[in-house]
Order: structure tokens, then C-alpha cells, then sequence
């Protein structure tokens, strides 16, 4: 058994999942977004968060895990600078926005977050990086501050790593369902999330499934 999917079967699992597997982009992605914040309540003390939001599904997952940090007693801003007219994003928009959440499209200054989440790109990040992640993505690594990524550290190639350097170099990462190659790199805090992959598609694949701890929806694995 191997524990890590290459980009071509990270999409195939996905439409899987999706398709004759019955579940929902919303439902599934609220799963991933609820590890999350769990994950992140349980490294890091509640305090001010930059959850930095991208135009894909990993953005989706970030916006949940605001919103759940923001009731576990965190005080999130959501930086989103790429609005896209996809209707789940446009609804978890509305949902931080509900309870109070700031969005804002541009940030030049991290210095007032105590923790920045990375939910710029997950597994469908290709080629090289462009504007305007390719700025933020630097300015989060001046800042010195604690990273976050969920499920693919944002600008790392998803099967090679940080083979261009630009990428983040994350504290924590959040494998979301199934690790992605990219993770054999990865060195610091590593969990996995997303407590929803059906057995009979983690065999299909050949990948190994953790053992969550009785209904905890993460585990660390490194
Ligand atoms: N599989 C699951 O079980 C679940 C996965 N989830 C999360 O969804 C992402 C994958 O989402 P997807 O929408 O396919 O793509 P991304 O978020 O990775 O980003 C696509 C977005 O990024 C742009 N882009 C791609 N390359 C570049 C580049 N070099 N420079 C700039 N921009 C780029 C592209 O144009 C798109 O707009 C997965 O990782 C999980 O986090 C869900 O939570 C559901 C469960
Ligand atoms: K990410």
C-alpha cells in the first residue's frame, strides 16, 4: 500500500467522489474546512488569523475553517483577492460575512496576525506561479510569521515540492482525504483531514486511510 496520490489521481479520487460516489462539492469541502480549524485549535492558541483564500476549492476550504475558527474563538480576516463567480464560494463569502468576518482583496502588511492559513491552492496548482499569489505568497514569507497550508503547501509543485523555491514552507500542513506526493517533502507538523473517503475508494486507489482517534476528524501523522 502507498499513502500518497500523484496530481492525475488526486483529480480522478476527487471526480470520483463527486460522481458515482454521491457526495457534494459543499458537503465534503465542509468536512475538509471543519479538520481545518480543528487542527489549527489544536496547535495554535485562539488569538487574530489571516486565512488567505485562493480562486479554487482550497480557497472554499478556507473560507469553512474561518468561519469555524471565528466560533472557536479565533478573530479571522479573510484575505481574498481573486473573486470568481463560483456559486459555493459566493455563499461561504456570505457566511463569514454573516458573522462578522472582514474580506479584504489586498494586504501589505501581515504584521498584525498572529497565524496565517493558506488556502491558496490546493491539488490543481500547475506551472508557474502567477500574480497576484506570486507577490502574496513572497510577502507572507517576509513576514516570518506561522503558516498553515491546507492540503498542498500553495506554490509547491504538487508531486515534486518547492522545486522553484517560491513556495511557502509551512509550520503545519493538512493533508485533506489523502496526502498528495508533494507531502513526502514536507518536514514540519504533518496531519490529515477530511474524515470522509469510503474504504472501498481508498483500496481502488491503493492508498492507506489513517486511523482517526475515536470521532476526531484529524490525526498527526508526522
Ligand atoms: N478531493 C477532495 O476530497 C476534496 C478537495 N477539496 C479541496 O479542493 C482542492 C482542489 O480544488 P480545485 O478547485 O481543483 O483547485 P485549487 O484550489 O487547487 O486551485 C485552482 C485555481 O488555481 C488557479 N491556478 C492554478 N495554477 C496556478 C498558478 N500557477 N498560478 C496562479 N493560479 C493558478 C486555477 O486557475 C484555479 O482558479 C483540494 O486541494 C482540496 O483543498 C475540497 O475541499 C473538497 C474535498
Ligand atoms: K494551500
Amino acid at each position: 500500500m502507498r499513502r500518497f496520490l500523484s496530481q492525475e489521481a488526486a483529480k480522478r479520487f476527487d471526480d470520483k467522489l463527486m460522481g458515482e460516489l454521491g457526495f457534494a462539492t459543499e458537503s465534503l469541502m465542509e468536512l475538509a474546512g471543519l479538520s481545518c480549524a480543528q487542527c489549527i485549535f489544536k496547535e495554535y492558541i485562539p488569538d487574530s488569523v489571516i486565512v488567505v483564500c485562493g480562486p479554487g476549492n482550497n480557497g472554499g476550504d478556507g473560507l469553512i475553517a474561518a468561519r469555524h475558527l471565528f466560533h472557536f474563538g479565533f478573530r479571522p480576516t479573510v484575505l481574498y483577492p481573486k473573486p470568481t463567480s463560483n456559486l459555493v464560494l459566493t455563499r461561504l463569502l456570505t457566511q463569514c460575512r454573516v458573522l462578522g468576518i472582514p474580506i479584504v482583496d489586498q494586504l501589505d502588511d501581515y504584521s498584525s496576525f498572529s497565524l496565517i492559513v493558506d488556502a491558496i491552492f490546493g491539488f490543481s496548482f500547475r506551472g508557474d506561479l502567477r500574480e497576484p499569489f506570486k507577490t502574496i505568497i513572497q510577502k507572507i514569507k517576509e513576514s516570518g510569521k506561522p503558516v498553515v497550508s491546507l492540503d498542498i503547501p500553495s506554490g509547491w509543485d504538487v508531486e515534486n515540492g518547492n522545486i522553484t523555491g517560491e513556495g511557502l514552507e509551512p509550520n503545519v500542513l493538512i493533508s485533506l482525504g489523502v496526502p498528495k506526493l508533494c507531502a513526502t517533502y514536507f518536514r514540519g507538523i504533518h496531519y490529515i483531514g477530511g474524515r470522509f473517503v469510503p474504504l472501498s475508494l481508498a483500496e481502488e486507489f491503493q492508498v492507506d486511510l489513517p486511523l482517526y482517534p475515536g470521532s476526531d476528524q484529524i490525526v498527526r501523522i508526522n
